[in-house]
């Protein structure tokens, strides 16, 4: 495993229509990122965060929220990503709303033909303008890397597409609007839903979901929504849907990727202090990365 990690915050949360999101690296940092990582026998480096333009008003730009900031941040954030990558070290982005997943896949597949994805998360952000029930862009990175959606969110980074449906798999889904369904069934996305995951059990989604995205690939990267957990474990988010993964079963799952040692990047998103309880979720974020990243019980 690639032992040189490079943190990046983005403080945005104009893709989850300004919700306090954008404090979510400093909680992540104040929950002692870097520390804990250090523990590993990991050389930390933390290259602060992406600046972050300011709205002077509200913008909407064909049912896309604040979308010349969101291409802005990402554009920014897609840059830095990708010198991360070129130096060999692996970018751990920290979150800021699940919009930023459009700067790094574009950052880390510029380096990865064929980059398998792990997307674990309550939703599908596989929603496009058309399809949005919001407006919101984070309702719609995943789309985005796939070719699918406004062009601007599919050009960033200059190029298009980043991925290839059949690297990619979501876990955890629960809440799934029809645009997405059809746009999964058309492209034959594979989606563990908690369907899945309460009949298998975990530990064999797990198994699936690895050799699925370790198949044909170069690298897997992992982007992890911090609603994908059950809000009971992880109340400091903007969209809870209960019914979710327990924290011992995302540990499991990535202890289990951590020993696939497949992983070339992960993005941890969507973790709002305003909303959580004494920075439970950025703790929680810390401990998933730290396991993500090789730490184990014995
Ligand atoms: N990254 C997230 N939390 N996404 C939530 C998306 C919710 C809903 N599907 C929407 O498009 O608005
Ligand atoms: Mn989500
Ligand atoms: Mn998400």
């Amino acid at each position: 495993m690639n032992k040189n990690i490079s943190i990046v915050g983005v403080p945005l949360d104009l893709g989850a229509d300004r919700r306090g999101v954008d404090m979510g690296p400093s909680a992540i940092r104040y929950a002692g990122v870097v520390a804990r990582l250090e523990q590993l026998g990991l050389n930390i480096q933390d290259r602060g965060d992406i600046p972050v333009t300011r709205p002077h008003h509200f913008t909407e730009t064909e049912n896309h929220k604040y979308l010349d900031e969101v291409v802005a941040a990402n554009a920014k954030l897609a840059e830095v990503v990708s010198d991360i990558m070129a130096e060999g070290r692996f970018p751990l982005v920290l979150g800021g709303d699940h919009c930023i997943a459009l700067g790094t896949v574009a950052g880390v597949a510029k380096h990865k033909k064929n980059l398998g994805v792990i997307w674990f998360d309550a939703h599908g952000d596989l929603n496009t303008g058309e399809t949005s029930p919001s407006g919101n862009i984070h309702g719609m990175p995943l789309a985005a890397s796939l070719g699918y959606g406004h062009d601007r969110l599919v050009q960033i980074g200059g190029y298009a597409p980043k991925l290839k449906p059949e690297n990619v798999v979501i876990i955890g889904a629960r809440d799934l609007d029809k645009g997405e369904r059809e746009l999964i069934k058309r492209v034959g996305l594979k989606v563990f839903t908690m369907h899945e995951i309460d009949k298998l059990g975990m530990a064999r989604v797990m198994e699936e979901a690895i050799a699925h995205v370790s198949k044909n690939t170069d690298g897997v990267h992992l982007s992890l929504d911090l609603d994908g957990l059950d809000p009971h474990d992880a109340p400091g988010v903007g969209t809870p849907v209960i019914g979710g993964i327990s924290y011992r079963e995302g540990h499991l799952a990535l202890e289990m990727l951590a020993d696939a040692d497949v992983l070339c990047s992960a993005e941890f998103v969507e973790v709002n202090p305003i909303l959580d309880k004494q920075n439970a979720t950025a703790r929680v974020a810390v401990a998933l990365m730290s396991s993500a990243l090789g730490d184990k019980l014995l």
